[in-house]
């Protein structure tokens, strides 16, 4: 069974179809990424996925369950992390606390309660922080950070959940080519580890073809290809998608992404 099955799900919006019978799978252990132009339907899907929008049809069955109809609140409590296009952490709170909150958050059963909390979590949030290689930068706060370093803390935060599965929108937006390829070297690393999948949107074609170990290709809100990248990149449908908007990425990145 995958631990994450996505049945013939469709969103309209007014007139538009923003996302129309995708159906697609992630096995745990998996980093799966997800492309396609502006406006090819990639946030819908992803909204669709933690509860954000409710499909309009469609399953998306998460470790046996249909989480359709649940709120963001209990898709996270059942297993899905996120991560944001800009990262999403405290800079006022240390790089510590960020994780002590967002631990206290998941195991208080309380959403969005702050409590004196200086040592709740203590060693959890540590040992989080070891996986992403940040427990020296512990009592710093996240607003000095370098930005990779951020990225790096949202990831631990992510994962305080013990989460089945990782959405992650663009993680290396706004990221140098050497800090990109460190923070998804060290997400396929922990996915690998953890045995949890991993669903990101990209726009950077050497990540997707340097580190997914499949992908899926949107375009006008239908799934119009899937495989491994080096199958994908070479399909007709998805080279028509790209050269038909120009606008994410080119045909020369298309050809020239290497594993
Ligand atoms: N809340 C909404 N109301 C109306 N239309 C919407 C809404 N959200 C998305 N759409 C439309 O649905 C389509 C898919 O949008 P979506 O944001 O999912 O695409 P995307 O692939 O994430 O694009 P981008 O890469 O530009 O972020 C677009 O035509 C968009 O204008």
């Amino acid at each position: 069974m995958s631990l994450l099955s996505v049945r013939h799900i469709s969103k309209r919006f007014a007139g538009v179809a923003a996302v129309s019978d995708v159906s697609f799978d992630v096995q745990a252990g998996e980093l799966l990424a997800l492309i396609g132009p502006n406006g090819a339907g990639k946030s819908t899907c992803f909204n669709m996925l933690n509860g954000q929008l409710k499909p309009d049809s469609g399953q998306v069955i998460l470790d046996g369950v249909d989480v359709v109809g649940k709120s963001p609140r209990q898709v996270w409590k059942h297993g899905v992390g996120r991560t944001f296009q800009i990262a999403a952490t405290f800079g006022s709170m240390t790089v510590l606390e960020n994780v002590q909150l967002a631990l206290h958050s998941y195991r208080s059963g309380v959403f969005a309660v702050w409590q004196a909390m200086s040592h709740s979590h203590r060693q959890d949030a540590l040992s989080l922080l070891e996986q992403v290689g940040m427990h020296e930068h512990a009592d710093r706060p996240c607003s000095v950070l370098a930005y990779g370093d951020v990225k790096r803390v949202e990831l631990a935060v992510a994962l305080s959940n013990q989460p089945k599965l990782l959405l992650m929108d663009e993680p290396t937006a706004g990221m140098a080519p050497k800090e990109r390829n460190e923070l998804i070297a060290l997400t396929k690393r922990l996915v690998i580890e953890r045995q949890i999948g991993a669903l990101f949107t990209e726009h950077s074609m050497d990540v997707v073809f340097g580190y997914a170990d499949r992908m899926i290709v949107l375009a006008r809100g239908k799934l119009i290809a899937e495989g491994e990248p080096n199958a994908v990149r070479a399909d007709p449908k998805v080279q028509e998608a790209y050269f038909g908007t120009g606008k994410t990425f080119t045909n020369e990145q298309l050809e020239g992404a290497t594993a």
